[in-house]
């Protein structure tokens, strides 16, 4: 049985300067369900962050509604939590001091001082951290701080853990490692999630969902893959493997036919503009 628990209504959205309206989304639809991975994947500058923050509610949709949990999100809560391609750890505290200060706020009250240096141990624990509690950021290379903003997040335990490029800065051997963690957690905490991603592989790997979306202006979702290979997933017992193949070739063609038409698009209007201005200076 479905578990709707995150619900995008309608979505639009548009950015208004010097008078001028640009329409960025428009009519978008999804849902959800809980414990689900989802990625969302299109060109860039189509609209896929301005997705992500609507759902954390750091902007404000023009239209439509987003509900997590039976309650329509108008501002940003812990109960979504959003982990950035840039860590954004605070350089002055430690390892430990970056996840308590999270932990100290959600758990005030509610967990015991003890309870709560177990919890913030338990989820550094989780993403191999506990070697490096007292390093402070400058110390620790990027794929590791990564590593802790991700345990900040889980840390958190928010309904749904949104995720923008968490691994886009890092060497592609440490973005594998990383990958493999966010699976493996995913596996033990089935968390709700919400990724955008430039990588079509990393894509395939992790989610359950692909939501691919077209370009801009007025993107919406053009098409929704429905990623149905057995977990555990193993990256190398799957580059060899048919069905992967498929899908990542569905994504592919998407992408790249959606980038013909607006190359054939732009072609043409410069072109005609080229044509046009030769016109008006030749008359
Ligand atoms: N706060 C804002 N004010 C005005 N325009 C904005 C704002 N945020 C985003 N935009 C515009 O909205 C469009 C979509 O931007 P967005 O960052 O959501 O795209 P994206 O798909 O995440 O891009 P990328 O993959 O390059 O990160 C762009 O044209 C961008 O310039």
């Amino acid at each position: 049985m479905s578990d709707r628990f995150l619900s995008i209504s309608q979505v639009q959205m548009r950015f208004e300067r010097n008078g001028i309206t640009n329409p960025v989304l428009k009519d978008i639809n999804l849902e959800v369900n809980r414990g689900e991975y989802i990625s969302l994947i299109g060109h860039s500058g189509c609209g896929k962050s301005t997705v992500l923050n609507i759902i954390a509610g750091l902007l404000t949709a023009s239209e439509g509604v987003v509900i997590v949990d039976n309650k329509e999100v108008n501002a940003p809560g812990p109960d979504r939590a959003l982990v950035f391609q840039n860590h954004s750890l605070l350089p002055w505290l430690t390892v430990y001091q970056n996840v308590e200060i999270a932990v100290e706020k959600i758990f005030k009250g509610k967990k015991s001082k003890k309870e709560q240096r177990e919890w913030i141990l338990y989820n550094l624990d989780m993403v191999n951290m506990s070697h490096a509690l007292d390093r402070l950021p400058s110390e620790i290379s990027g794929g590791m701080k990564q590593r802790v903003g991700i345990a900040r997040a889980l840390a958190m335990e928010p309904k749904v853990l949104l995720l923008d490029e968490p691994f886009g800065a890092l060497d592609a051997l440490t973005r594998a490692h990383l990958q493999d963690e966010v699976m493996r957690i995913q596996n033990e905490l089935k968390n709700t999630v919400v990724m955008i991603t430039h990588d079509v592989d990393e894509a395939v790997l992790l989610s359950d969902r692909i939501v691919m979306m077209t370009n801009g202006p007025s993107a919406t979702i053009g098409q929704i893959l429905d990623i149905e290979l057995a977990r555990p997933r193993d990256r190398l017992a799957l580059a060899d493997d048919p069905t992967y193949n498929h899908y990542r070739h569905e994504v592919l063609s998407f992408l790249h036919e959606k980038q013909r038409k607006v190359e054939a698009i732009d072609k043409h209007r410069q072109t005609k503009v080229k044509t046009e201005s030769k016109v008006t200076a030749n008359g």
